[in-house]
């Protein structure tokens, strides 16, 4: 019998199970069928259960041991941790967007907070070498971080989430004359010589841009892959294009699209005002064959908190957007698996 429930297991289809659940991931005990997911989608998974009318009858014990992607990627750039014995981040992903003030810190910052919720372990890197936006964000920039013995940098804790950034090391303004190579080796060491605990995710929140800056950075930090945010209008899309190629061009692949402004719900009616234009990010993720993660709304509350130094779902927990970054962050993580878990990607 439980080989045969684990066969209709595997037949079992969603968006977050394309392959359906997998034998490997599951256990049956009598009534309990004990699964141990690669990636958080415990809430989906619970979901999808409990429409089937055979499934929802057994007791489901739910586990997440998140893997990394793909292991034997890039391992020559992995390897760069195991010199001092720590093992860095299971799965790097970069946050990038062709434009800057799309909203990509913001995205970052909520698609943390949204995984570390689904009990990931996770951590920022800001990448924005000559602004950097994440202390701000947090609401603590006058922290510092702190040393170990052998001088590795110990990210700073906020919100159940890991976070490095130059704005932890220099005072404002100090980093803003520094040029392109300086400000990539700024980056690699922010990446190498910080003390990451075993995390889930780390996301790098990239310096906004397709440059060579940009372009070193996905080459030479062991990017596992790329998300790219991008607002409904042109010129940010045709940023966003060029985005998704840069990292395609260096084998890193893309998982999804993030429109965000995609619209504003008027606070008297609710009617959806499309202030940056409609239909730009899907019509760009077809023809780039990208994934759309979700359309996240521009939100007075959300510039608000961020203002303040409180992020978004800190300041408003039961906000229905909070759903809609949920979402995405669940549809990261799905396809990264999907996308990746067998097969390494090479560059274009
Ligand atoms: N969905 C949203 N609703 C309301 N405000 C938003 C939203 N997304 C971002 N913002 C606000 O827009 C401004 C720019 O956002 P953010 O700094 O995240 O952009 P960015 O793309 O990282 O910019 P850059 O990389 O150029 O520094 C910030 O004030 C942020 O709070």
């Amino acid at each position: 019998m439980s080989s045969e429930l684990i066969a209709y297991c595997e037949r079992l289809r969603s968006d977050l199970f394309p392959s359906g659940l997998l034998a490997q991931w599951l256990r049956v005990d009598g009534p309990v069928i004990h699964v141990t997911l690669p990636f958080p989608a415990g809430p989906g998974l619970r979901a999808l259960v409990a429409q089937d009318p055979m499934l929802r009858s057994y007791t489901w014990d739910i586990q997440v041991a998140v893997q990394p992607l793909p292991p034997e990627r890039r391992p020559e750039l992995k390897s760069a941790y195991a010199k001092d014995g720590s093992q860095g981040p299971k799965n790097v992903i970069a946050v990038a967007s062709g434009k800057g003030g799309v909203g990509k810190s913001a995205v970052t910052l909520s698609l943390a907070h949204a995984l570390s919720d689904m009990g990931a372990k996770v951590g920022i890197l800001d990448g924005d070498i000559y602004g950097p936006s994440l202390p701000m964000m947090l609401g603590n920039v006058k922290e510092r971080v702190t040393f170990t013995p052998n001088r590795k940098m110990l990210p700073v804790k906020k919100y159940g989430i890991e976070a490095n950034s130059l704005g932890y090391l220099v005072d404002e303004g100090d980093a803003t004359i520094w040029r392109g190579p300086m400000a990539s080796r700024a980056l690699e060491q922010l990446f190498f010589d910080t003390q990451w605990s075993a995390l889930d995710y780390l996301l790098i929140d990239m310096p906004p841009g397709t440059g060579d800056l940009q372009l070193t950075l996905a080459q030479k930090l062991p990017v596992t892959a790329a998300v790219v945010v991008t607002t409904p209008q042109n010129i940010a899309l045709s940023d966003a294009e060029k985005g998704i190629r840069m990292f395609r061009k260096v084998g890193v692949p893309v998982v999804g699209l993030i429109e965000n402004m995609s619209f504003h719900a008027c606070e008297a009616c609710g009617h959806h005002n499309l202030i940056f234009g409609a239909g730009g990010g899907d019509r760009l993720a077809h023809e780039e064959s990208v994934p759309v993660l979700g359309h996240w709304p521009l939100l007075t509350e959300m510039r608000a908190a961020l203002d303040e130094g409180v992020p978004f779902h800190q300041a408003h927990p039961d906000h229905p957007a909070f759903a809609i970054h949920q979402d995405s962050a669940q549809r990261l993580v799905a396809n990264a698996w999907d996308l990746l878990h067998d097969e390494p990607v090479v560059p274009e």
